[in-house]
């Protein structure tokens, strides 16, 4: 039997399997299989704790989409990780160093038990993205089925598309979502940001994402979106990111900084699965 721990960050879901005290080989296909919200457990990503493979981290921290993929990072998923390993006695530390597939970040457990994130710099050139593109610009005009969409795009390890709208109720997140998901300018598919800005200090966000489908948040999404509003000059760095199913605080003062992504992380229940 493989245990695991059923958690959420603003409602974004994972089933999160500590691979250190226990030994199983994850495979897309099993994923998928127990990502099922109907026959399955239900997940929008599985995440693994690993041990360390190099001397200056705490953790490897891995990271599928409900679909199987695996992904190069994931921000809601990164403090349940800090909650999780904490909660299994893996680590006493406050400060936790991970490393993923797109790199090292920081978790920090804060002393209202909220945890900030260290995510990084976000990456503009569009073959770091990976996106298509002539150059480096802060719009792109993209053709999605006879339509032009205007978004921009950064890679916070992961791949990000952001289109800014007037009314989240009403936007297109269903329709346009999937369409500029599999859109052959991101060759490695992308999450899709729709951000409704209300203030310099206030937007809301809801994201379509990459493997999963509209979730209730995304916080590689929010970092996302509070860079390229910040970068397009509509925002002013704290941003307040208004999800469906909450608030983050997104923190960027500066270009050559790394974004600091703080928000909660929530264990809903203990379980086990046979192998
Ligand atoms: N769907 C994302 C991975 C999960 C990101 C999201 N759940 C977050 O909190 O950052 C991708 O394929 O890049």
């Amino acid at each position: 039997m493989l245990h695991f721990t059923k958690m959420h960050g603003l409602g974004n879901d994972f089933m999160v399997i500590d691979l250190i005290t226990q030994q199983a080989k994850i495979t897309p296909k099993l994923v998928k299989q127990w990502g099922n919200r109907h026959t399955g457990i239900g997940f929008d990503q599985l995440l693994i704790v690993e041990p360390p493979s190099r001397p200056d981290v705490d953790f490897c921290y891995r990271i599928f989409n409900a679909d199987g993929s695996e992904v190069e990072q994931c921000g809601n998923g990164a403090r349940c990780f800090a909650k999780f390993v904490r909660q299994k006695r893996l680590t006493h530390k406050k400060n936790i160093i991970v490393e993923t597939k797109s790199g090292i970040i920081e978790l920090a457990i804060q002393p209202d038990d909220q945890v900030k994130v260290n995510m990084g710099r976000p990456r503009f050139v569009p073959k770091e993205i990976p996106f298509i593109s002539e150059q480096q610009q802060n719009y792109y005009q993209l053709l999605v089925e006879e339509q032009t969409i205007e978004l921009s795009s950064v890679s916070m390890g992961n791949p990000h598309a952001v289109i800014q709208v007037t009314n989240l109720k009403t936007a297109p997140v269903q329709t346009l979502g999937p369409k500029i998901e599999t859109h052959p300018h991101f060759p490695n598919r992308v999450n899709v940001g729709f951000i409704q800005v209300i203030d310099r200090y206030n937007a809301k966000l809801r994201v379509w994402e990459r493997g999963a489908g509209e979730t209730q948040a995304c916080g590689t999404g929010a970092c996302a979106a509070a860079a390229i509003a910040i970068q397009n000059g509509w925002m002013d760095s704290p941003v307040n990111i208004q999800l469906p199913g909450g608030k983050l605080i997104i923190e960027w003062d500066n270009i050559d900084n790394p974004i600091f992504m703080t928000g909660n992380a929530v264990s809903v229940y203990e379980g086990k699965i046979k192998l």
